[in-house]
């Protein structure tokens, strides 16, 4: 039963509600949550204490209710609650209501008006609008639209209202919440209570204050970077007109550096003191992220003393959490953490403090460390694409797609040989049998299995021992595809990325390492689907945040025709890419990349988060959840709602599928 915190009556647009400030039974959250009438027990209209001291407010589980009292028809606009945590901030506003129309219900024992304290009221305005900082303090009017206060303007407004039903006093809240109704898109609304007197008004005022004060996860103070040059040099329009201002509404404190040179943020951020912030904000795409990334994740390592260029070892996350407001020509970061590149909804996403710690992979060569992972490493097609845009930076953004079309034309594919560790899974998920019609099989909950017979048979006939070098690695030209068990989208609050059992090392069933070894067009590592403009669900959609696992993605030499099939699934729909006859999918732990130079043949480009690194072989390792960021994971269903993606409870991949080496479309009734 949710336990009462206050409870006072209002108007809202001059209907009668009932506020109430409860606290879920942390018991009934999910129901509660998932109820949009949430029962509270009846109490008196009267301001109602609890014995629920203020510091056991859990920000999640405490809401503001809003009940009609009137006999009207609900106002879709006003919402039935709003988390204590989507507050922004509260605002005590002089209140001039218009005619009134109220309807009192009989039963309720109502204050009314006494319209003889007018005259003394209209000498509260100016009155002064107390933020949550008690130290600020603002000249505010509700007349006042600029916010700037004008005598003029409300003396005019007074004579335009209807003398019979003034009231001046400082009865009014003003609530800026963020409206999180469209889960993906965040949104400011606000919303104006009316309180009867001007003692409920205040006693409202600071009890939202007071509750506002417990919201320990949210960022008080934070250091943004910003990047004039991002996105064709829109991160700073961005950053000014649409998020800073959305901060000071939150009273947060912004500290705002504008780089002037590439790796600028970077090196601040391992050099300079950062006890003082609670994050920090990146504002332009994935190469200011991968600034930041590398210097938060270095300055740690050192900090740990970690000798970051063994490959092996393992790495620590940082206590400062990184925020991102898109402004660049990508954000696949942006879009793979939130669902969208609005620096709106990713403000608000930073404001209330939600949590996302996502996976970073730590790339090695011969040498020692090369660079962290947060993206998409590439050896071959994009790599060369990469390397080539570099030298035809004069033509802009079109750069990379003249370096594609070259690329394709060319065809170019690397002898090499990979050696990758499959991402560890419990017995029962893993390895069943491929069949002769199918690649893989779905089950309602989205679990799809599939694997090489010849594997099955190579995992049942091992005598399975962590310490047998021989199973340990196994040389399997016969494996065709072995495709990762678990192909369902990484949202928001992730079973798959909060299983901790599944990363108890002692739980650790079978740690199966496998050669392969031919001629590829491409190879991919993704830790992130990798999002964009232009490419609907990324290359990997499955690939999980958080779980201790990326995707590799080897893409065989194959005529044009084969690799373009591949290129436009990646465009359109690369959820079933696996399918296609040239392109194997694994889930991984661990990779190792030794092209196989033959002489007069040249090795292939390596990029790395869209930046050129070099290496006779690359080692990519990955670190489970090695980064905190400010944002929320994608709430899936609204997003399938919002993209109309149809997912058949029978057949998850409804589009396209390989069936005797062919491409054909299926239709969504089976
Ligand atoms: N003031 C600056 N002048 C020049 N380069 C900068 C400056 N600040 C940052 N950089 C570099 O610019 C590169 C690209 O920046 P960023 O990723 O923000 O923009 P983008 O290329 O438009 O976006 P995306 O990476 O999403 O395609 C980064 O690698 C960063 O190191």
């Amino acid at each position: 039963m949710p336990s009462i915190l206050y409870s006072t009556t209002c108007y809202i647009k001059n209907d009668l509600y009932r506020l109430r400030i409860y606290i879920d039974d942390q018991d009934e959250k999910s129901d509660i949550i998932s109820s949009k009438n949430v029962q509270l027990r009846t109490d008196s209209l009267d301001i109602t204490g609890t014995d629920i001291p203020f510091n056991r407010i859990k920000p999640d589980l405490t809401r503001l209710n809003f009940e009609l009292l009137n006999d009207k028809k609900i106002n879709n606009n006003i919402p039935n609650t709003i988390i204590l945590n989507h507050l922004l901030n509260i605002q005590q506003t002089a209140s001039i209501s218009k005619k009134s129309n109220r309807n009192f219900s009989n039963s309720l024992q109502l204050q009314t008006l006494d319209v003889s304290d007018r005259n003394t009221d209209v000498k509260t305005i100016p009155i002064f609008e107390q933020s949550q900082d008690s130290s600020q303090t603002q000249l505010t009017s509700n007349n006042s639209k600029s916010g700037q206060f004008s005598f003029r303007r409300f003396f005019s407004s007074l004579s335009d209202s209807n003398s019979e039903a003034i009231l001046l006093s400082k009865t009014t809240i003003k609530i800026n919440y963020v409206d999180v109704s469209n889960s993906i898109r965040w949104n400011i609304k606000s919303l104006e209570l009316e309180m009867d007197t001007e003692d409920v008004a205040n006693e409202l005022y600071s009890n939202l204050n007071l509750c506002l004060t417990t919201l320990i996860q949210r960022p008080h103070r934070l250091l943004a970077f910003v990047n004039p040059l991002s996105g064709k040099g829109r991160a700073r329009p961005v950053y000014d007109k649409k998020v800073l201002p959305i901060f000071q509404e939150a009273n947060i404190t912004v500290d705002t550096i504008y780089t002037e040179r590439a790796n600028h943020a970077r090196e601040y951020v391992i050099n300079e003191i950062l006890d003082n912030y609670d994050g920090i904000i990146c504002v332009g795409g994935d190469g200011m992220f991968a600034e930041l990334c590398h210097g938060l994740l270095l300055r740690t390592a050192h900090d740990e003393q970690i000798n970051i260029n063994n490959p092996q070892v393992n790495i620590v996350r940082p206590k400062l959490r990184i925020g991102i407001i898109p402004a660049g020509s990508t954000d696949a970061v942006v879009f793979g953490t939130t669902g969208l590149n609005d620096p709106v909804t990713s403000a608000l996403q930073i404001i209330v403090g939600e949590s996302l710690s996502i996976d970073i992979t730590t790339v090695h060569n011969e040498n020692g460390f090369v660079r962290f992972m947060a993206t998409m490493l590439a050896y071959g097609f994009f790599g060369d694409i990469i390397q080539q845009s570099d030298r035809w930076r004069c033509l802009g953004p079109l750069r990379y797609d003249l370096a594609g079309f070259c690329q394709f034309i060319r065809n170019t594919s690397y002898h090499s040989e990979v050696t990758l560790t499959l991402s560890p899974h419990k017995p029962t998920q893993i390895l069943h049998p491929k069949t002769t019609t199918s690649s893989s099989s779905s089950n309602n909950s989205g679990i799809t299995s599939s694997v090489a017979s010849d594997s099955q048979k190579l995992i049942n006939t091992s005598n399975l021992s962590l310490t047998d070098d021989s199973f340990k690695t196994k040389s399997t030209d016969t494996i065709d595809k072995i495709v990762t068990p678990v192909v369902a989208f990484c949202s928001r609050n992730c079973d798959l990325c909060a299983d901790e059992e599944k990363h108890d090392p002692s739980k650790i069933h079978l740690p199966l390492q496998i050669k392969r070894e031919g001629r590829y067009t491409t190879i991919n590592c993704l830790n992130m689907p990798c999002r964009c403009a232009k490419s609907k669900y990324g290359m990997s959609p499955f690939v999980h945040l958080g779980d201790g696992s990326f995707d590799l993605i080897l893409v065989k030499r194959s005529w044009r025709t084969g690799f373009l099939r591949f290129l436009w699934q990646v465009a359109n729909d690369s959820r079933t890419i696996e399918d296609l006859p040239n392109v194997e999918r694994y889930r991984v732990s661990e990779v190792l990349i030794r092209p196989i130079n033959t002489g007069r043949k040249q090795a292939g480009n390596w990029s790395c988060d869209g930046e050129l690194i070099h290496g006779n072989e690359i080692q990519i390792r990955v670190h489970r959840q090695a980064l905190s960021l400010f944002a929320s994971g994608i709430q899936f269903e609204e997003k399938q709602k919002a993209e109309n993606i149809k997912i058949s409870p029978t057949n998850f991949f409804p589009c396209f599928r390989n069936k005797d080496k062919k491409i054909f479309q299926e239709s969504n009734s089976f």
